[in-house]
């Protein structure tokens, strides 16, 4: 997947900018605030998925403006397609966001998922480490939307099917024939959950060792990450049936659903200890960095075509060698790095972008301090065609 160029109109803070990205790294320097995570979040709007801010769409728009436009041209295998993407205001006569592809509108812009692929790291996913297991699964199971659209209809099946179950368990005692209720929704739950477990399961064998050996990449082999599925049980609907009859009476207890796939939990270690106890900052930020490498890779053997990686603000907590592994050896994925070091700018070879007050240029801005290490504008500094 390449994106090739993109023009963007009254966007958050970009009034009228365009980009001519590098078909292998683009760098987006600039100072804080100026703009870069929202040039990063136009590239992933052209998904058809969600801010990954959590933004609503009218806070999309540039304050004052009834409406933004997004417009790319991108390469999918050997086809190139254009996309415009139009984020309309409350008062227009097209609310939301919807999209017209190769010219012809294709209506809301969710319908054009999985057109342009894309896989974002922004700092909020460092909680994929540090936080509960929620994040863990969440993470899992967006992946498997991505890869297999079945999944979506069987997670929401069992999730709907959960919630049933913990309002029978909460009212059992009052609830006539609850037991039987209660088998019929454990014969269900085992037979939905053992199908997400295995979809888990299957993800996890090819994305653990992937992300393994981007971390080894990172740390320049000086330390290990070991991924691990922490299923609620044995493989099988006959396995979760018997594990949910093991805690038959704990659950009545409760007055919840103790075991299943949304029980679950992913372990990572870093150099064999629990990554999200004693691993530090830069470590942390690593292999959720080698997480996300890896989600890519895995929908590009998948899909047959790798999406873009979007890298917001990454750079950050990252040591010497850590920083150029992403801002130089990046070969044959298309990638945006978002970063306000302004020693970052010096060390990589891929293009830079400078962003400034919702400005997009290829050139500094006036003022704007570049490291006198950084060699002058020519064609080698770019690895275009790499
Ligand atoms: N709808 C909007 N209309 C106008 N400006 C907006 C809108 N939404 C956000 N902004 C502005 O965009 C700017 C933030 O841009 P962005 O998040 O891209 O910063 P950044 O360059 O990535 O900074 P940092 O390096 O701190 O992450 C803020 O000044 C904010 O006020």
């Amino acid at each position: 997947m390449r994106l090739n160029s993109l023009k963007v109109t009254d966007f958050r803070n970009l009034e009228s900018a365009e980009l001519t990205p590098s078909p292998v790294l683009t760098v987006i320097c600039g100072p804080n605030g100026q703009g870069k995570t929202n040039l990063l979040e136009s590239i992933w709007l052209l998904t058809g998925g969600k801010s990954f801010r959590g933004s609503k769409d009218a806070e999309l728009i540039r304050r004052e403006a009834p409406f933004a436009v997004l417009e790319a041209d991108f390469t999918a295998g050997d086809r190139d397609q254009s996309l415009r993407l139009t984020v309309g205001g409350r008062d227009t006569k097209r609310p939301g966001r919807t999209a017209r592809l190769n010219g012809v509108d294709r209506g809301r812009a969710a319908s054009v998922a999985g057109t342009f692929t894309a896989v974002v790291f922004d700092p909020n996913h460092l909680s994929l480490v540090k936080g509960g297991p929620e994040g863990r699964r969440r993470f899992l199971d967006a992946a498997l939307c991505q890869l297999y659209p079945g999944y979506l209809t069987a997670l929401r099946r069992y999730a709907r099917t959960v919630a049933q179950k913990n309002a029978l368990l909460k009212a059992y005692d009052i609830t006539p024939g609850a037991g039987m209720m209660l088998d019929t929704f454990n014969e269900a739950l085992s037979v939905c959950g053992a199908d997400l477990m295995a979809r888990r399961a299957a993800y996890l064998e090819r994305l653990a060792p992937a992300a393994a050996q981007n971390y080894r990449d990172i740390s320049s082999g000086a330390e290990t990450l070991a991924v691990r599925y922490q299923p609620t049980c044995e493989p099988g609907p006959a396995a979760l049936a018997r594990k949910l009859e093991e805690v038959r009476s704990a659950e009545l207890r409760a007055g919840f659903c103790l075991a299943g796939p949304h029980r679950e939990d992913m372990e990572i270690d870093i150099d064999g200890q629990p990554g999200r106890i004693y691993g530090s900052q830069g470590q942390q930020r690593s292999a959720v960095l080698s997480l996300k490498l890896a989600e890519a890779s895995v929908a590009g053997e998948i899909l047959g075509e790798h999406p873009v990686m979007l890298l917001d603000d990454v750079l950050s907590e990252l040591d010497d060698s850590r920083q150029a592994y992403l801002l130089t050896r990046i070969e044959d994925k298309q990638t945006f790095v978002t970063t306000c070091d302004s020693a970052a700018f010096a060390r990589t070879n891929g293009k830079l972008v400078f962003v400034r007050g919702g400005k997009v240029s290829e050139t500094p801005f006036e003022g704007a301090a570049v490291p006198a290490a950084m060699p002058a504008e020519g064609p080698d500094r770019h690895r275009e065609g790499a």
